[in-house]
């Protein structure tokens, strides 16, 4: 059964480091079910690593990760397989099995979490998600390196898609592709976040993509979720990295393309103020800079 929880993940007091190198410092962030959301930061900043923490592929040295109610932190094995079952996840460059035709990828999930499937009803699903993933049906006969770059993205999506998750993770999904290739996947992943009620973490660095799809975005820098909002609420904040971001040359073209981000009336009341804690008279106000305060 699907979770009707309102924050499907939710991160906090997040650390994590190599050896004296420290990534994430006491960060936290939540997502809502059913957005979209966008991960931005400057390269480096931690988000992969905090993609990679809430999907449980690596381990934060503080902090707790809790994702469709389970602890990933303490979660024992059949917990973590029933979680594994519910995402599915995009790497950055589509990391499908080379070897591996595009339907036998899609495939490989289905055989992990539901080995009882007979062989032609594993088929059967994985031919329907490369269609889904706006694939010809044929593609699902193709090595990787016959595909185009788009094509290796829906590949990978198609996979991700395999086990009807809840959420979907997906690291950069557009780098790479021409500008016309990333608005057909921006749209695609918009189109299946509502027709199958996804909730979407995106890391991105593509500024057309956060106009054109995403809810709300989360910035990191100085190892912290530093902001989360719409993007108007963003643009409201004088944080020079977000400023430089969303009103830099590239960030006013993708705002010109989009048109004028009005704050659409479902995001009304998202503001950069956690309101649970608000509600329990621990909220954090944020300063103009977009820094959490007390
Ligand atoms: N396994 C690892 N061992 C050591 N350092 C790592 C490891 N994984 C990531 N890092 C370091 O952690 C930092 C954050 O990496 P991460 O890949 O999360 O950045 P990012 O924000 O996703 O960057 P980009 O936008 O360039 O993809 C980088 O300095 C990186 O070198």
């Amino acid at each position: 059964m699907s979770d009707t929880r309102e924050y499907p993940i939710e991160v906090e007091g997040l650390r994590n480091a190599f050896g004296e190198h420290v990534i994430h410092e006491d960060l936290s962030l939540k997502v809502r079910k059913g957005e979209i959301l966008g991960v931005v930061g400057g390269s480096g900043t931690g988000k992969s690593v905090l993609m990679r923490s809430i999907i449980g592929l690596q381990r934060p040295t503080a902090g707790t990760v809790t994702v469709l109610g389970h602890d990933m932190l303490r979660a024992d094995d059949e917990d973590e397989i029933d979680i594994r079952s519910r995402w599915g996840v995009l790497f950055q460059g589509g990391a499908l099995f080379s070897t591996l035709t595009v339907g036998e990828n899609v495939e490989v999930p289905l055989k992990q979490f539901y080995p009882e499937i007979s062989d032609h009803l594993r088929e059967e699903i994985a031919r329907f998600k490369v269609k889904l993933s706006g694939l010809p049906e044929e593609a699902a006969f193709k090595y990787p390196n016959e595909l185009s770059g788009g094509m290796k993205k829906r590949a990978g999506l198609a996979r991700a898609l395999a086990l009807d998750p809840e959420l979907l993770f997906l690291d950069e999904p557009t780098a790479g592709l021409d500008p016309i290739g990333a608005a057909a996947f921006d749209k695609l992943t918009r189109e299946l976040k509502e027709t199958l009620g996804l909730t979407v973490f995106l890391i991105t660095h593509d500024l057309d993509t956060l106009y054109a799809i995403c809810d709300r975005v989360a910035v990191l820098a100085d190892r912290q979720v530093i902001a989360c909002g719409t993007i108007p609420e963003l643009l409201a904040l004088d944080h020079p990295w977000i400023q430089e971001y969303f009103n830099g040359p590239r960030g006013r073209a993708a705002l010109a393309a989009k048109g004028d981000p009005e704050v659409h009336p479902e995001h009304a009341g998202s503001g950069l103020v956690d309101e649970d804690k608000t509600e329990r008279g621990e909220g954090q106000t944020m300063d103009k800079s977009g820094k959490a305060g007390a």
